[in-house]
């Protein structure tokens, strides 16, 4: 037998999954697991395909170790755990894909260094991305290695969807909307095309809340349009970035204010979003438990925020059919779904309050005109579909 597995590696985590390939050769989950707080006191937790209990280390003094010596613990562990079985490849998550990456692909030098060219443009994840391709290739340099790509979902995106209102030599130079969270939406498209083939088939906004933060209209199944673009700091506010901004706000910073670009670009990406606003905490849940009136104000703004760009998509829609919840705040926030449903009213949109506190499939009353649901998202499953795909020949 045969198994892969998905990393999807961030600033301060690594998300992965091992999964073992049946008769069919389909994935069958093995392990899933966090390591977290990479750079301070790293954990690891894994768990087995039914959610119980595999293994858990901490490194209380290890604030030292890199992602790369974590990296090679934890393949250590995992080649002991699928023992006999080999593993055949590893699919990462890999951000950006600018203009030339849509579909996921076997990395080799060259591909590595036309990654490496978009690190710029995703400064909180391709690094992170490409250390771990690079660390895995240092381990087991002949374990052939998949990109998968969250830009590549919306390579469907209309013509007039991508532009930026700048002069046309820059769009010609890459200086346009590509969109993010590709991954998740791709696995919930696919979701809810089994779910709910009828509402797959409409008009739909994904709204992917987690640490990052996007909404992605949908039409059959497609990405239309998308809150995210050039970067990752487009759109919604997330947990420390700022989401859209007036671009007179940098030059103002940078001019009046003189900040550097470098100090503009850490107060955008790290030092903004909820973190900013509440001055408290980045993570949803602090917030939702603090009685600070900063956290309110907070909250409120990330709700409103929402509210006002599922505006803009039904806009570009034409109309809507449902809403899906999805990441860390869309799957677990019943406080936040129902404040930002409350505001959809005009939409028709009307949640059942229980079924919304206990995070149901679907959050919708009756008498609603619009479906909501919560679709727990599953980048890695996707990270590995896509490995197989290109394994097996599928992919250029
Ligand atoms: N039970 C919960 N209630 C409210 N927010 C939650 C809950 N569980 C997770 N979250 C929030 O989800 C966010 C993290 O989302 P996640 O999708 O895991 O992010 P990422 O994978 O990008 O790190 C954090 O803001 C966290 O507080
Ligand atoms: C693209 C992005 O923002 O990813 P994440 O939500 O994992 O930070
Ligand atoms: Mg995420």
């Amino acid at each position: 037998m045969t198994a892969i597995a998905a990393l999807n590696s961030g600033s301060s985590s690594i998300k992965f999954a091992l999964y073992t390939l049946d008769e069919a050769q389909e994935p069958q989950l093995s392990a899933r697991g966090k390591l977290e707080r990479i750079g301070e006191a790293p954990a690891l937790r894994v768990v087995d395909g039914q959610g119980a209990p595999l293994m858990a280390q901490e490194w209380p003094d290890g604030a030292g170790l890199t992602h790369a010596d974590l990296l090679s613990q934890l393949f250590e562990w995992a080649q002991s755990h699928l023992d006999q079985r080999q593993l055949i490849g590893i699919g990462h998550r890999v951000v950006h894909g600018g203009g030339r990456f849509i579909e996921p692909c076997l990395v080799d030098a060259p591909v590595l260094a036309a990654l490496d060219e978009l690190c710029p443009l995703a400064p909180l994840h391709q690094p992170h991305n490409l250390a771990a391709i690079h660390a895995i290739a240092d381990i087991a340099p002949h374990l052939p290695q998949v990109a998968c790509f969250d830009t590549g979902f919306h390579h469907t995106l209309p013509a007039v969807a991508t532009r930026f209102a700048l002069p046309r030599a820059w769009h010609d130079k890459g200086l346009r909307r590509y969109g993010f969270h590709g991954l998740s939406y791709a696995y919930i498209a696919r979701q809810l095309a089994m779910v709910d083939p009828a509402l797959a088939q409409g008009r739909v906004i994904v709204a992917h809340l987690g640490s990052g933060a996007s909404l992605c209209a949908m039409q059959g199944g497609q990405s239309v349009d998308t809150s995210m673009g050039f970067t990752a700091l487009d759109g919604l506010m997330m947990g420390t970035r700022c989401g859209s901004l007036d671009p007179g706000v940098v030059l103002h910073l940078q001019q009046q204010e003189g900040l550097s670009a470098a100090a503009v670009e850490h107060m955008f990406y790290h030092d903004s979003g909820l973190l900013g606003v509440s001055g408290i905490a980045s993570d949803m849940r602090t917030l939702e438990a603090s009685a600070a009136p900063e956290a309110a104000e907070a909250i409120d703004l990330f709700c409103w925020r929402v509210v006002r760009e599922i505006g803009a998509l039904v806009a570009s829609l034409g109309g809507l059919d449902g809403i899906v919840f999805t990441a860390g705040i869309g799957e677990n926030s019943a406080a936040t779904r129902a404040r930002i449903t409350a505001r959809l009213g005009w939409l028709g949109a009307k949640l059942n309050d229980s079924a919304n506190q206990t995070h149901a499939p679907i959050i919708s009353a009756p008498d609603s005109a619009l479906s909501l649901r919560v679709i727990p998202t599953d980048e890695e499953k996707m990270i590995a579909l896509e490995t197989l795909s290109v394994l097996k020949g599928q992919h250029p």
